[in-house]
């Protein structure tokens, strides 16, 4: 490889680095608003007494999760495993707010 060549290939790592870092960013704030909603909604289904989980609210999200993952180029499996470690933080919060 080329001094050229590699300045190049560097030049390029650090454009995708830095849309990686923004991607990131986006990735943690989305994160933070969902988990400020689900906390607003453990805290209604303890005053209601309503179950922690739902599971047929579950298999919608789901089914509508595979479907995006799959317009945006994203493996569904990965996207599903995804949801599902979200999913489970929340109701571990869900079961702290009945606690
Ligand atoms: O929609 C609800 O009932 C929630 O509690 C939120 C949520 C989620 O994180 O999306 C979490 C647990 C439920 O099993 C279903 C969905």
């Amino acid at each position: 490889m080329t001094q050229d060549t590699a300045a190049r290939a560097a030049e390029i790592l650090r454009g995708h680095r830095e849309s990686i870092d923004r991607l990131d960013a986006i990735l943690i704030y989305t994160l933070g608003e969902r988990f400020k909603h689900t906390q607003a909604v453990g805290r209604l289904k303890a005053e209601h007494d309503l179950p922690p989980s739902d599971p047929s609210r579950e298999a919608t999200q789901i089914a509508r999760l595979e479907d995006l993952a799959n317009r945006a180029d994203l493996d569904p499996e990965f996207a599903k495993k995804l949801l599902r470690f979200v999913i489970d933080e929340v109701i571990r919060h869900h079961e702290q707010h009945q606690s």
